[in-house]
């Protein structure tokens, strides 16, 4: 188990680029299987979860090579199947969340497709209904094996498009279904699509290799389905969870940073949701400008002066991803603030830790806190602390930055799951962190 060291209390200061997005590339990556051809991609996170899923690409037969820093190139014309029956699958499919997203191009190619549960953030109930319901509406046969926990679908005859509304509009559910639909006889319509910025990519990449959807950007896709797809070349775009962190971490310890080249139309509701705070965000050509909150930062409230409340939507929503990030800085911002996270319901438990190093928090219940600020009065303590998932980790190290004295923060492993070569990026902005294994 991996830990850092962390020396709080100092101001920061520079540039940071934000690593390409760990979300979009692992449906960008699962995609590669749905040609025979090569397909080039750029801006791949080299993080704990991405090369996870390289590594099991390679297992099953894609040929990979790096081209260059977080560039690769991947074919996928000699797969071994016998892979997926294999002891070795189980534990790299089970060693992330993304690699959910094989099932749907292996479905949609060669007519089967099989997953072991999978792994990713124990942050609450993680269904994965939607995804296999997508599929049987496809044609598929589905079963489940409750003992080995191990999902399969199989379509020997191939897949018909239907018209299907989903229960919920999952991300990586729509992603899988998206892919295993590009292939299916007929035209396949997603109503409640799922519609981040990593949809609207993957999708971006399906029609450059021949694929017909529309609808891409809204919650109601349309895919026609094709014979073949052919190869690609394919940018991620810059992880906007990252960013979002950037601006959380600039805040909290009153730094002036600059964050580069953020493609901020793809942002969304974010830059506005942290004015909600109070925070300074200047768009400066493709960078997030932050001046140091010197003088601290004021939580906004609604017309009526009711309470300030920041909940997570499906997109265009505000992303659950940054929502322990928010309550962090709501820590030191003068007034109050409701955190609800309405999708998740573990994901608020980390809460005792900030707790634990001076901040105002009343955990309402699983889902709800209520976070009184100390308007930087009262700084937060240096504590020894546990990250128990990838967002609370980056907030536990935002917190341990602020904080005065030295932090200790296991289980690291959780923060490298999504943020590439975090110390060094950090310490070139003046942070004092050590990693110690
Ligand atoms: C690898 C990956 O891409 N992971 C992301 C993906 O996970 P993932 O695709 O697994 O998440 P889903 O979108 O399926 O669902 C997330 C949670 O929200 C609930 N839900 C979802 C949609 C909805 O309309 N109503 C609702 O209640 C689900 O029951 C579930 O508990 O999307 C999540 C939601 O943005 C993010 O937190 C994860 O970082
Ligand atoms: C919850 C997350 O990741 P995963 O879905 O991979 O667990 C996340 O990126 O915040």
């Amino acid at each position: 188990m991996g830990t850092f060291q962390i020396e709080g209390g100092h101001r920061l200061s520079g540039e940071i680029q934000p690593q390409g997005a760990k979300n979009e590339a692992l449906q960008i990556l699962c995609a590669v299987l749905l040609t025979d051809e090569k397909v080039t991609i750029h801006n791949i996170p080299d993080i704990l979860d991405v090369n996870k899923l390289i590594n099991l690409l390679k297992n099953l037969g894609v040929k990979t090579e790096k081209l260059g820093p977080g560039s690769y190139s991947f074919q996928s014309d000699n797969l071994d199947m016998d892979y997926l029956a294999s002891e070795q699958f189980k534990t790299d499919g089970g060693g992330l969340r993304g690699s959910i997203m094989i099932v749907g191009p292996l479905l949609g190619r060669f007519g089967k497709g099989f997953i072991p549960k999978p792994g990713g953030d124990k942050i609450g109930r993680r269904r994965l209904d939607t995804h296999f319901e997508g599929f049987m509406k496809l044609g598929a046969d589905f079963r489940y094996s409750k003992e080995e926990r191990f999902y399969g679908v199989e379509a020997p005859n191939g897949l018909k498009g239907d018209f299907m509304l989903l229960e919920e509009a999952s991300v990586t559910g729509t992603a899988n279904i998206v892919m295993a639909a590009v292939f299916a006889k007929g035209t396949t319509t997603i109503y409640n699509a799922a519609c981040e910025p990593y949809l609207q990519q993957l999708c971006k990449m399906l029609n450059s290799m021949g694929a017909k959807i529309s609808g891409v950007g809204s919650n109601l896709l349309e895919i026609e389905g094709v014979e073949k797809l052919g190869g690609c070349e394919h940018r991620i775009l810059p992880d906007m969870i990252e960013i979002g962190s950037w601006i959380g971490l600039a805040a909290m310890t009153q730094s002036e940073i600059t964050i580069k080249n953020v493609n901020w139309d793809m942002l969304g509701i974010i830059p506005t949701t942290f004015r909600k705070l109070g925070i300074q965000l200047e768009k400066k050509g493709d960078d997030i400008y932050i001046p140091a909150h010197t003088e601290g930062y004021e939580v906004q409230s609604f017309i009526d002066g009711s309470i300030m409340n920041i909940s997570d939507a499906p997109w265009p929503g505000f992303t659950p991803d940054l929502l322990s990030i928010m309550l962090v800085i709501a820590t030191q911002a003068r007034g109050s603030v409701l955190i609800h996270q309405k999708m998740f319901e573990s994901r608020l438990f980390f809460v005792d830790k900030l707790i634990d190093m001076g901040a105002k928090i009343i955990l309402c219940d699983p889902h709800r806190a209520t976070v009184i600020g100390h308007d930087f009065k009262s700084q937060l303590k240096a504590t020894t602390m546990t990250s128990p998932d990838i967002r609370a980790g980056i907030s536990l190290l935002i917190a341990a930055l602020s904080a005065k004295g030295t932090s200790t923060i296991h289980n690291i492993e959780q923060i490298d799951r999504g943020y590439e070569n975090i110390e060094a990026r950090l310490k070139a902005i003046g942070a004092r962190i050590t990693r110690i294994d």
